[in-house]
């Protein structure tokens, strides 16, 4: 019999690792956002840290309780050089978001003895061909307002060039917390063809502590690279904790452009929601393959990170608290008034159940457009 509750412990991100637990991710925050209103879709930056706190702390909150470890700082985005690219905010600065984003972090975080992560992700620079210096100065001016603040590591994270992600390891490693690292790229490797393990060699020697993937990728497919990376590894004889934070989205046509290549992205990728019972199979499959930092990005809601915390309950020892309202394998239809819904209680139906998308003469899959040949 589980209880539920919330996990708080006192360890750090690496006691937890090392100890073998499994730490649950939080889920998709500009995406999510975006639907509800405040954020921007194109630019996607974070502004609504300073502008609508109330909306940031609610969504976090909602993955608090949905059984997430970790609440990362709404910081995605938020380089200079994005920030004045994307034109959404003249009166607000970086150092204001970021300084506004780790203070509802932390917040949140306290509620559930949860971990705060600062992250940083790609900048427009780097494809601009800036020098290694000048995109190094981006990353060290969000670590320099992250280290006035209260939080426990860092994450690096929505890469697709492995180059501009060891610089941003480089960089926060001086910042004398534990590094976690994630690629937003496909079996086939980085925008640059650096292949998966290759990838997660050169992110360790740099100084990551956690490697793995992010966004981009439908769950599996992103649970198979982490699984190149994990072999790399080994192959160099190096150690680091694995983690994965995919898409909530089926993109089982894409390939290294992800979800962003498709003609849906962003304003109809509704039809491609994995469901809940999709997140019980990907969590299965992540911790069968030694990853124990389990998460979502963008389409993960946080009823998706909750069937993450409910398909590892046993293994974590504890149910979320989101799930005294909700019941394991929809058992709680066994006392519907409808005979035909109540005979759709339990994990034989749900689990085994192809779920039509409801749009006749609507195509499977699309023809993606990610800049290659
Ligand atoms: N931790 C972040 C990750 C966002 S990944 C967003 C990808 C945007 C794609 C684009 O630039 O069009 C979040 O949850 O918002
Ligand atoms: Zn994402």
């Amino acid at each position: 019999r589980l209880n539920f509750c919330v996990c708080v412990c006192l360890e750090g991100i690496l006691e937890r690792l090392d100890a073998g637990e499994v730490v649950v991710g939080d889920g998709g925050y500009v995406l999510q956002l975006e639907r509800r209103g405040y954020v921007k879709a194109g630019h996607w930056t974070p502004e609504a840290a300073v502008e609508h706190p109330e909306a940031v702390r609610q969504l976090e909150r909602e993955f608090l309780r949905a059984g997430a470890d970790v609440i990362q700082t709404f910081t995605f985005y938020c380089s200079e050089d994005k920030l004045e690219l994307s034109g959404n905010v003249s009166n607000i600065t970086g150092a204001q978001i970021n300084s506004a984003a780790c203070d509802l972090a932390r917040e949140v975080a306290d509620e559930g003895g949860a971990l705060v992560a600062g992250g940083v992700s790609q900048t427009p620079l780097y494809v601009k061909k800036g020098s290694e210096n000048e995109v190094k100065a981006i990353f060290k001016k969000q670590l320099d307002d992250f280290l006035k603040k209260d939080i426990d590591f860092f994450m690096v994270e929505y890469f697709e060039y492995v180059g501009e992600a060891v610089w941003a390891v480089e960089v926060m490693k001086t910042g004398g917390k534990p590094v976690g690292a994630t690629l937003c790229i496909s079996p086939d490797g980085d925008r640059e063809g650096v292949p998966p393990g290759e990838c997660a060699v050169r992110l360790v020697k740099a100084g990551a502590d956690i490697v793995g993937i992010n966004c981009h990728l439908d769950p599996l497919t992103c649970v198979r690279t982490v699984k190149l990376m994990k072999e790399g590894l080994e192959k160099a004889g190096l150690k680091a904790h694995l983690m994965v934070q995919p898409l909530g989205f089926h993109t089982p046509e894409c390939n290294i452009g992800g979800y962003v290549s498709l003609p849906e992205y962003p304003f109809a990728l509704e039809t491609r929601i994995i469901t809940r019972w999709d997140v019980h199979k990907y969590a299965r499959e992540a911790y069968n393959a030694g990853i124990r930092y389990i998460g979502g990005c963008c389409g993960f809601e946080p009823y998706h990170i909750r069937a993450i915390s409910e398909e590892l309950a046993e293994e974590r020892g504890f149910l979320p608290p989101a799930s005294t309202k909700h019941s394991l394998w929809a058992s709680t239809l066994e006392t519907h008034t409808k005979p035909w819904v109540k005979a759709r209680a339990g994990r034989q139906y749900w689990e085994n159940l192809l779920p039509a998308s409801g749009r006749p003469k609507c195509p499977s899959m699309a023809t993606p457009t990610d800049g290659r040949p």
